[in-house]
């Protein structure tokens, strides 16, 4: 009979084969078939070792506790190997050996600034856990992003959220990780955000932004300065726009509030998921985590679900996104809308609202730091209303195509997104499965890797933006690099939108959504900091759930008396 020493070796020796021929290809997420494949494995080691000890129990633990042990040894040793594929990305130990560290870090919502610290310290390629790269070089975009580039990263297995009711069909646009299936599901919202849609979501903006205005006249009509939470108004504006734009009616939290608290329960629902983007072993145990941690995420997902259905029941007073995109998609006659509306419910929520809400809330937050910048916009725009008057003989504002003329409104909102990017960290990729992987410059990304292009870093980089790169310095987006002291402005890096077949179709919205509503609210209003403010404090409290998520904006808000 073998010594009690032997048999743990031969478990150990199996532990090590095991990871070596399966669990380094095949990351399992089921507990079932890990337990099932473990227990497996060791019932010859515990069969013998039962013979040894005389006790099932104790062989049990011993057979199941080496092998375990063993595993894990090994996993920590080849992750930190020069084998494995990664092995020639600098980056800081703790990421190579385990994904905890980053999970803790998107808990905290500062991997933003994580990231961007990591790139400063290790280079323009990092490797930011066991099996994924971070990457800064521009030469490379076009291979993880661009047409040449690969589909969606697995973190979108986690990052989905599904109503109930395309649960099985996860044919949600953001979602999808096959390109093919991507493409086919993009040309109807490629098409939705069409020249003529455009003009169908600005009325729904005009509507919007007058109510806005009406409000926060409201406010001051005594003639005095009055404390806002801005950042709470434009919320509550983006998500009423979103209402009409997506659904063809408004949620009316300008006029009415937000009773039932939808706005936090939409950005609390982000937490777990980020969270659960760098573990995703943790979902099979999500039955077993205190209700707590999903409450916010079942709320959102029955408001979407809710909104969905109410679409679905009735005939949209206008010419909605999903009039749109229904009216593009092959619907068979006689079958239900619902599917198609519910796979992208939540995805249209979060793009119509959220990113719009943080970037109006940088810009005005940047506007208010810098009061030079505020009175040029204002100069600017009250200039081309002027010229405007004159030349149509109306107060009105000209087609909001022109807006994207005005320079220094456009340069204040392109230095907001290069500074404060929505989606500050996370454009992942991976190569595609059943591909076999994919050659990025000198690196292999075997199946099962991952690369992501973190826009905060790239856009705080000196070699794309400078002088000034952490600056809020708008003056660079009107200096060529013949201007004194030269100045390098590298468009092709300012990706707060992505690139490629992936990047925002909501973009041409996005702008036109931003100048107006900034053009309108700096012609109207005047705004600064209440005494005391540390104005540090908006940019610290800043999270980076995927999307960005802020605090309050107090700002003291007045009838703008001209430039
Ligand atoms: C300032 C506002 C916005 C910012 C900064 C922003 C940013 C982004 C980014 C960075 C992505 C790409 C993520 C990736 O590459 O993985 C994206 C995708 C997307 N955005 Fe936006 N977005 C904004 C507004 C909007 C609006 C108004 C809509 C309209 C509903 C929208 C709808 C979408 C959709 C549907 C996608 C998925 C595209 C795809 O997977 O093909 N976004 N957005």
């Amino acid at each position: 009979m073998p010594s009690m020493a032997q048999v743990l070796f031969a478990d150990a020796v199996l532990a090590v084969g095991s990871h070596y021929l399966w669990f380094r290809k095949y990351e399992p997420t089921s507990y079932r078939v890990i337990s099932a494949v473990i227990l497996l494995l060791t019932s010859p080691v515990t069969y013998t070792l039962l013979n040894v000890t005389g006790n099932a129990p104790t062989a049990i633990a011993l057979g199941v506790g080496t092998f375990m042990a063993a595993l894990f040894t090994s996993i920590i040793v080849y992750r930190l190997s020069p084998w494995h594929p990664l092995s020639s990305c600098p980056g800081p130990l703790i990421c190579k050996v385990t994904k905890m560290w980053t999970a803790y870090l998107a808990w905290t919502g500062k991997t933003h600034l994580y990231y961007l610290g990591l790139h400063e310290k290790y280079g323009r390629i990092v490797r930011i856990g066991p099996n994924d790269i971070s990457v800064t070089d521009k030469a490379l975009f076009p291979h993880i992003l661009g047409a040449q580039g690969m589909p969606k990263g697995p973190v979108w297995e986690n990052r989905r959220i599904v109503t109930a009711r395309d649960s099985r069909g996860h044919r949600s646009l953001h979602a999808v990780r096959d390109l093919k299936l991507h493409g086919e599901l993009r040309k109807p919202w490629n098409k939705a955000f069409g020249k003529e849609p455009l003009k169908d979501y600005e009325i729904a903006l005009v509507k919007n932004a007058a109510i806005l205005v009406e409000q926060l006249q409201d406010v001051c009509r005594d003639g005095e300065e009055v404390l806002i939470d801005g950042a709470q108004w434009l919320s509550y504006f983006s998500f009423d726009f979103m209402g009409d734009m997506v659904f063809g009616k408004s949620q009316k939290f300008l006029t009415e509030g937000d009773p039932n608290g939808v706005w936090d329960v939409m950005q609390e629902s982000l937490v777990f998921r980020t969270v659960a983007q760098h573990i995703p072993w943790i979902r099979p145990l999500v039955p077993f985590l205190p209700s707590s941690f999903l409450r916010a995420d079942t709320a959102f997902r029955k408001f979407a679900a809710s909104q969905a259905k109410a679409r679905a029941q009735s005939e949209p007073l206008s010419r909605d996104l999903f009039y749109h995109l229904i009216s593009n998609t092959e619907v068979e006659p006689g079958t239900s809308v619902l599917p198609l509306i519910m796979a992208d419910a939540v995805l249209a929520i979060f793009g119509g609202s959220d990113t719009s809400a943080t970037t109006f809330s940088n810009v005005l937050y940047y506007l208010v730091r810098y009061p030079e910048w505020q009175m040029k916009v204002r100069k600017e725009v009250d200039d081309a209303l002027r010229f405007v008057a004159e030349r149509n003989g109306s107060s009105a504002f000209p087609d909001l195509d022109e807006l994207a003329e005005w320079g220094v409104l456009n340069a204040v909102i392109n230095e907001t997104l290069r500074l404060q990017p929505g989606a500050p960290t996370l454009l992942q990729r991976g190569p595609a499965p059943g591909s076999g992987g994919k050659q990025l410059g000198n690196i292999f990304l075997p199946e099962g890797t991952t690369v992501q292009v973190p826009p905060y870093a790239v856009h705080r980089d000196s070699r794309y933006f400078y002088p000034r790169t952490k600056d809020f310095w708008p003056e660079r987006w009107f200096r060529g690099p013949e201007a004194e002291g030269g100045c390098v402005l590298d468009r092709s890096v300012f990706i707060p939108f992505s690139m490629g077949p992936a990047n925002c179709v909501g973009k041409p919205l996005a702008l036109k959504q931003l100048r107006y509503v900034v053009a309108v609210l700096v012609h109207n209003f005047e705004f600064r900091f209440p005494e005391g403010y540390d104005a540090a404090d908006w940019e610290s409290e800043m999270k980076d759930r995927f999307l960005m998520v802020k605090g309050e904006l107090p700002v003291l808000i007045n009838i703008s008396q001209g430039p």
